[in-house]
């Protein structure tokens, strides 16, 4: 039923779209030349991930290209300074575009996301990096937890993919939320993404490629997989804190519901595109939503697929402060910093005073949004709204 040719990745033919190819070799050398010669860049992490940049067995795809490009002049050269190109200069165009899109962001904010992809895309974290996060480096594979000053760090680790939740990154997400219920040197945790989003929410090839006979089991495992899922947001003891540092779609932005409080940068924005996708509301946002803004308010995002501004998601109760984007990361930690150091059990019961009040609500609603995915997964309004997903991306 989801039978599709993945898309031919790239076609090598020039620019298509509003991509460019990197596709020459000159520009291929010039592309690789530039992570070794960043300019006054003094963070050993930097220095590490330019390095890593020449090892990556996978050359990346032209839009991460671009990407790393303008993170590492952003990081080096700071706010782009240099004239637009001409209309036929169809690579230093879309060179300029990526660079300039990157607004006034620091250099410091630029050099951690520039360090962040290339490390998503090599893996594994850069020795320098693992040394400087602190006490504990993750043992997972698509997120990366670390623990350092009574902080569980939990950074969704697909930049490639905008964080798109595959089935292996839910059952680490429940691993580390567990992990770090546990842990009595932790007394906060933090979900972040790396790179320029936060989560594009599910990933849509977890629907794919799927005999048709084996779709209601798919269905059933996903179900059960999602309510382990949601219930782990529900039960978690601790203070849960997110950092919305970019874009936060579907699954990612209805769990918000359930953190403890929620800080957005200014260029983040909040969609569930759920009717649009033939599924359904989940994350307890069926229960949540209408309870923090209304149900109108509530109808818009998840019956008729409004995107939130972070100001918007703000007003709405659903972000709990907006940040200016370059001092995101500063601002963010600053808060964080001061919840790790208060006492902790008093923290803990001031939790449970409230989840207690609707934890059975949350549950009830999670059961019941999981049992009508479970349906939707096997309609034909959901199976062609995913097809189509990945047909369009085929086009491009
Ligand atoms: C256990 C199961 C639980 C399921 C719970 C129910 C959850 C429901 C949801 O979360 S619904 C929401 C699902 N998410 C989406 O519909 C978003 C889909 N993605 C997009 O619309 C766009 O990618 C974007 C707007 C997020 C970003 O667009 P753009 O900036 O143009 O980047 P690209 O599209 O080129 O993305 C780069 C790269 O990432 C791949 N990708 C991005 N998001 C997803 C995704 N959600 N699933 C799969 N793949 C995704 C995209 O295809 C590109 O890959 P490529 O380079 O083409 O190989």
């Amino acid at each position: 039923m989801y039978r599709t040719e993945r898309r031919q990745k790239y076609d090598t033919s020039g620019f298509s779209g509003q991509r460019c190819l990197l596709n020459s070799r000159v520009q291929r050398t010039q592309f690789l030349h530039m992570g070794r010669t960043a300019f006054g860049a003094h963070d050993a992490a930097f220095e590490a991930a330019k390095e890593r940049l020449n090892t990556l067995k996978e050359e990346p795809d032209n839009n991460v290209k671009l990407q790393i490009y303008a993170l590492f002049k952003q990081a080096t050269k700071g706010p782009c300074n240099t004239p637009k190109p001409g209309a036929f200069d169809f690579v230093g165009r879309a060179k300029w575009q990526a660079w300039s899109g990157l607004g006034d962001i620091s250099q410091d904010e630029a050099q951690k996301q520039y360090i962040d992809i290339i490390n998503g895309l090599a893996g594994e974290e850069s020795p320098a990096e693992t040394e400087q996060a602190g006490e504990e480096a993750s043992s997972y594979k698509e997120i990366k937890v670390t623990k350092e000053n009574k902080v569980c760090s939990i950074l969704l680790n697909r930049p490639a993919k905008k964080n798109a939740i595959t089935w292996l990154m839910y059952n680490e997400i429940v691993q580390a939320l567990d992990d770090a219920s546990k842990d009595d040197s932790v007394t906060v945790a933090v979900i972040t993404g790396a790179g320029d989003y936060y989560c594009s929410g599910n990933d849509l090839g977890n629907f794919m490629n799927i005999d048709p006979k084996d779709m209601p089991k798919m269905a059933r495992d996903g179900k059960e997989l999602l309510r382990r899922f949601v219930t782990a947001f529900i039960d978690f003891p601790k203070p849960l804190i997110g950092a919305v540092n970019g874009p936060a779609v579907g699954v990612s932005v209805t769990v918000l519901g359930l953190f403890d409080a929620v800080y957005a940068t200014d260029k983040a924005t909040f969609h569930t595109p759920f009717t649009e996708l033939g599924q359904s509301a989940e994350g307890c946002s069926s229960y949540v939503f209408p309870k923090l803004m209304g149900n109108t308010k509530a109808n818009e995002m998840l019956l008729f697929n409004k995107k939130l501004t972070a100001h918007e998601a703000c007003e709405r109760g659903l972000v709990t402060e907006v940040l200016p984007h370059d001092s995101f990361q500063k601002e963010v930690q600053t808060r964080v910093e001061y919840v790790a150091q208060l006492p902790p059990q008093s923290v803990r019961e001031g939790k449970k005073l409230v989840r207690d009040q609707e934890r059975e609500d949350l549950h009830k609603a999670n059961e019941k949004e999981c049992e009508v995915l479970e349906g939707r997964w096997l309609s034909e309004e959901c199976v062609r709204a995913i097809m189509s997903f990945f047909t369009k991306k085929a086009r491009l």
